[in-house]
């Protein structure tokens, strides 16, 4: 198995705070999905910032598709930013734009054309189940039809990692399942999936899950081998983690 990220004592301060994340060391693996759980203030996002390079550690080595990010050049960053598509739990949709233009935001920027862009698009609003609504603005779309434009535009330039903090944290609990099961389908296709999540129910329904838990900035399970069923002395602390 091939590795895709690699942590060595990482560490993260905001300003001169008390460091946000401590001693992170670990490596996760092409193909691999990844549940990253922990309670609030944990340093979930944060571990999730490093990872789609919204943030650089304060110590430590980060390396991602064979390379050491802290010596990467800046002209390749954003090479590196395309193959990771990230979903927040908000969406955060352009809300001027239509389902199909927020979609197709990543294709246009890295230059494609018009005319280029459209089949794509049409065929991941298919995907995503949301073919009729290529027209609608995200105001007017439901929470779970919103994560689902987000989803898609996260994953139309088919980036080889996807990361997401708690996608379905604004959606009912049918809807979190089906959000899942388009992760899922994407894992499939050979994308490394990392989600953050409260959510111990949801990470019951991906048996081959791996689990990674954050306390206190440290991981919980450095060797990330903690897989479902979990012994119950692994849940013990879980439930509270839950809203
Ligand atoms: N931009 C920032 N500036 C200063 N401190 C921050 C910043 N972002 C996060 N922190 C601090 O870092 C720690 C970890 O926060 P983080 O948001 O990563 O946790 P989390 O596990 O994602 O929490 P939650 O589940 O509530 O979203 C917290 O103490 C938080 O206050």
């Amino acid at each position: 198995m091939d590795s895709i990220v690699q942590f060595e004592n990482v560490g993260l301060r905001y300003g001169t705070g008390p460091e946000a994340l401590s001693d992170l060391s670990f490596t996760l693996f092409s193909g691999q999905f990844y549940f990253l759980t922990g309670p609030s203030g944990a340093g979930k996002s944060s571990l999730l910032r490093l990872l789609y390079l919204a943030q650089r550690p304060s110590r430590g080595m980060i390396r991602l598709f064979d390379s050491d990010l802290v010596t990467l050049s800046r002209d390749r960053m954003p090479g590196f930013r395309r193959r990771i598509g990230v979903v927040f739990q908000d969406f955060r949709l352009v809300p001027h734009l239509s389902a199909f233009d927020n979609i197709a935001l990543p294709l246009r920027i890295a230059g494609m054309r018009d005319a280029d862009l459209a089949t794509p698009v049409r065929e991941i609003l298919d995907w995503v189940g949301l073919s009729a609504r290529g027209d609608a603005l995200p105001a007017t779309l439901s929470g779970g039809e919103q994560q689902r434009v987000a989803i898609a535009r996260a994953v139309i330039t088919r980036p080889d990692i996807l990361v997401a903090d708690e996608p379905t944290g604004n959606v009912d609990p049918e809807m979190a399942v089906k959000l899942l099961r388009l992760f899922e389908a994407l894992n499939r296709m050979g994308t490394t999936i990392i989600v953050a999540t409260h959510d111990i129910h949801l990470m019951t329904r991906i048996k081959r899950a791996q689990m990674m838990r954050l306390e206190g900035g440290r991981l919980f399970d450095p060797t990330g081998a903690l897989r479902y069923p979990p012994k119950p002395s692994d849940l013990r602390g879980w439930e509270e983690d839950k809203g």
